[in-house]
């Protein structure tokens, strides 16, 4: 099962991940993969952290600034995305129940590795939970299910992907 999640930028995707991944470690599955949070300075957005989900790992994804590769107004960090992002990726499809990636997008492909972890990822039995930069949503629409979320739904479709994603785990 692959199930992958949309919506404007700061709808909640981050949110909806972490809240599923925290109900199904509770009911003792391994969750694995990585997630990506913006960080604020004086209420603007400054950069993004990334951290793994199975270990107590973090870097820096992307900052304001000047520099290669960039996105926006942002500079890539593919090192830190590699070695936090990929390799977080790599483990969930080697040794968790679900393996989850907040956010495919166009940060996340600046690197060769992520891309191919993607498709690592798309290949394996293990339920995948990603969430979806708008501009890619056409590349992955066939893939599997997609969940568009606003503030009126976000609630409901939480519920509803926890649901699916306990009946395969507990099948
Ligand atoms: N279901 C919810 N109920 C209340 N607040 C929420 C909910 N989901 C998200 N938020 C709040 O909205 C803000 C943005 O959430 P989040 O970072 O999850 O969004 P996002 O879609 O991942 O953003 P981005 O575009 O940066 O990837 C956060 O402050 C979060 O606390």
């Amino acid at each position: 099962m692959k199930i992958f999640v949309t919506g404007m930028p700061g709808i909640g995707k981050t949110t909806l991940v972490l809240k599923i991944a925290e109900e199904l470690q509770k009911r003792g599955f391994k969750v694995g993969g990585m997630i990506t949070q913006e960080v604020r300075k004086n209420g603007k957005r400054v950069g993004f952290k990334i951290k793994a989900l199975d270990i107590n790992e973090e870097g820096i994804l992307a900052w304001v600034g000047e520099g290669f590769p960039r996105v926006g107004k942002y500079v890539v960090n593919v090192e830190d995305l590699n070695r936090i992002g990929v390799s977080a990726i790599g483990r969930a499809i080697q040794n968790a129940d679900i393996i989850i990636i907040d956010e495919i997008g166009a940060m996340e492909f600046k690197s060769r590795e992520f891309a191919k972890a993607v498709e690592e990822a798309l290949k394996s039995e293990k339920p995948l939970l990603a969430t979806l930069h708008r501009r890619w949503v056409d590349k992955f629409r066939d893939k599997g299910e997609l969940y568009v979320l606003t503030v009126e739904n976000r609630e409901k479709i939480r519920e509803e992907i926890l649901h699916e994603l306990l009946k395969v785990l507990e099948s």
